[in-house]
């Protein structure tokens, strides 16, 4: 069964088809990726189910919810968590208040309810502090809990950033590039964390990668864009040899056969 649905979606900046016609589906516990050059129009993919860009024409349905038109801050509570290509982290408070940061979008509590730390907060602090524990634990960020963002290793703050959006508790979780800026060896440990994601979690993935080697260990499904329209889609092997999808990344003139 389809969790995310996109039909025909298109964002237009002025002269510039940033996206220009895209479909796809992504299924219930699959990890589907989206390949492309630079410019392609990935980041902008993740940006109109965000709901951070309006679509000039198409369609968003998540697990069932028409979301084109929802505004970005709802997202969020549906069961759609993401990371961004630049981390986006609080880097002057530790990994764990990032972590909890992470919960904002369950709070139920209000205001005075919180002042006057009502029963009700103390247990919805529990709950929260209970789902941060469980991330800390997978992504094994122990050692770095209370340490502040800023003095870590880039490829630490890769991990956090990615148990920032498990936090949440989504059903889907979008990762821009997680892998990016990162050795092979920490590479490898994502593609792990990925794999787990889906078995021990139940996850559905969604993600921009340019590190083909991640892609191919870890994807159901590719599906590969090139100037904001789609080349080609399949398992990792057969975009791969795809013809349209070899000549765009190697810019012959095929590229515009697609
Ligand atoms: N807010 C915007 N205003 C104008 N143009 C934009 C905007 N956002 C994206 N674009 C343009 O849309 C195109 C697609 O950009 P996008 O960032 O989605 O590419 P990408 O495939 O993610 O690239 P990369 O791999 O380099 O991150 C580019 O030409 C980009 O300049």
């Amino acid at each position: 069964m389809s969790l995310l649905k996109a039909e025909d979606i298109a964002v237009h900046f002025g002269g510039v088809k940033a996206v220009d016609g895209v479909s796809f589906e992504v299924d219930e516990g699959e990890v589907f990726a989206i390949i492309g050059p630079n410019g392609a129009g990935k980041s902008t993919i993740f940006n109109l189910i965000s709901r951070i860009y309006t679509m000039t024409r198409g369609k968003i349905t998540f697990d069932g919810t028409d979301i084109t038109r929802l505004p970005s801050h709802k997202v969020a509570p549906l069961g759609i968590a993401r990371t961004f290509q630049n981390i986006e982290l609080f880097d002057h408070s530790t990994v764990l208040q990032n972590l909890l940061m992470g919960r904002h979008t369950h709070r139920s509590t209000n205001f005075v309810e919180d002042i006057l730390f009502l029963p009700k907060v103390r247990r919805e602090e529990r709950e929260h502090r209970k789902r941060v524990e469980e991330v800390i634990e997978f992504l094994e960020l122990e050692a770095y809990r209370g340490k502040m963002i800023a003095g870590l290793p880039y490829g630490v703050r890769k991990v956090v950033e990615i148990g920032r959006a498990l936090a949440m508790g989504p059903k889907l979780i979008l990762l821009d590039e997680p892998a990016s800026g990162l050795s092979v060896e920490e590479s490898q440990e994502v593609a792990f964390w990925i794999e787990d994601m889906r078995r021990d979690m139940g996850l559905t993935v969604l993600m921009v990668e340019h590190d083909m080697k991640l892609v191919s260990a870890v994807a159901d499904r590719v599906l590969a864009v090139n100037n904001g329209r789609p080349l080609a889609l399949g398992t990792p092997a057969e975009v791969q040899s795809d013809p349209h999808v070899q000549a765009a990344y190697l810019g012959t003139p095929e590229e515009d056969a697609a």
